[in-house]
């Protein structure tokens, strides 16, 4: 059973299997002087249609276990399972391009390129079966709040809030089964965040995605349906 208690706002008459499911999760950095534990046999599974937030003191693991979470490093203990089947068996690449798509804190953009090719790059890459990639990248950029005139720009020409709002289209633009988010909102103005986090509970409640955020805001974790914190490696309630 789950070490991490949870504060649940969402009602759901039976709850759904996991969409992911970490078992004793575990993970420690091996340095040339010391190794540092930061996560310690977590026992949680996310599930379809649920907004979750992570919450934690800096340092405390949140980003390690988001790039676990999302395929991008692979735990030293316990194991990750997408629809019960584990990671390492799907490839963690497949995974990627597949079922996860990440929203990182540093954006992660090309940064030759503009604003609409970064989203419909991430489209070609996923395979996103769609007729008019850049009319749904547009689309998807306008909803973020980055008009077309923005949309036309080299990112390197945007602001750092404007980029954010690059990197999120372009994860929506994925159509996943999980979203995962570090600080999405860490440089946007209030307006803004909250139509970002209208995005995230449409994406959960009306997709069905699983959305996991990891965030340092009151504001998201007050509007998200579940609310987990990180604490010296283990994971537990917020409230
Ligand atoms: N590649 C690495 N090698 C060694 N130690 C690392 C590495 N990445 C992270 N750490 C250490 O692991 C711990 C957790 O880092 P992590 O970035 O996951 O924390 P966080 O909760 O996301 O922090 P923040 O809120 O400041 O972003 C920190 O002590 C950090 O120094």
């Amino acid at each position: 059973m789950t070490d991490a208690a949870v504060t649940d706002t969402a009602s759901t008459a039976e709850p759904a299997p996991p969409v992911l499911q970490l078992t004793r999760l575990s993970h420690t950095y091996t340095g040339q002087r010391r190794r540092t534990t930061v996560l310690k046999q977590i026992d949680y599974g996310f599930e379809r249609g649920v907004l979750y937030t992570i919450l934690g003191p800096s340092g405390s693991g949140k980003t390690t276990l988001l790039s676990l979470a999302s395929g991008l490093d692979e735990p030293t203990g316990g194991s990750i399972a997408f629809d019960g089947v584990d990671l390492k068996s799907i490839g963690l690449g497949r995974y990627r391009n597949r079922h996860a798509a990440t929203i990182f804190q540093q954006y992660n953009l090309l940064t030759y390129m503009t604003a609409v090719q970064n989203v419909t790059t991430a489209m070609e890459i996923t395979k996103v079966r769609i007729h008019n990639r850049k009319a749904r990248a547009l689309e998807l950029l306008e909803k973020v709040g980055l008009d077309r005139h923005h949309a036309m720009r080299n990112v390197l020409h945007l602001s750092g809030g404007q980029q954010q709002r690059v990197a999120i289209a372009r994860a929506l633009a994925c159509d996943v089964d999980i979203l995962f988010a570090d600080e999405p909102t860490g440089n946007l103005d209030e307006d803004t965040a909250e139509g970002i986090i209208d995005i995230f509970q449409e994406l959960a409640h009306e997709q069905n995605k699983c959305v996991v955020v990891v965030t340092h805001s009151q504001q998201l974790a007050a509007r998200s349906d579940r609310t987990l914190t990180l604490r010296r490696g283990r994971m537990t309630s917020v409230r």
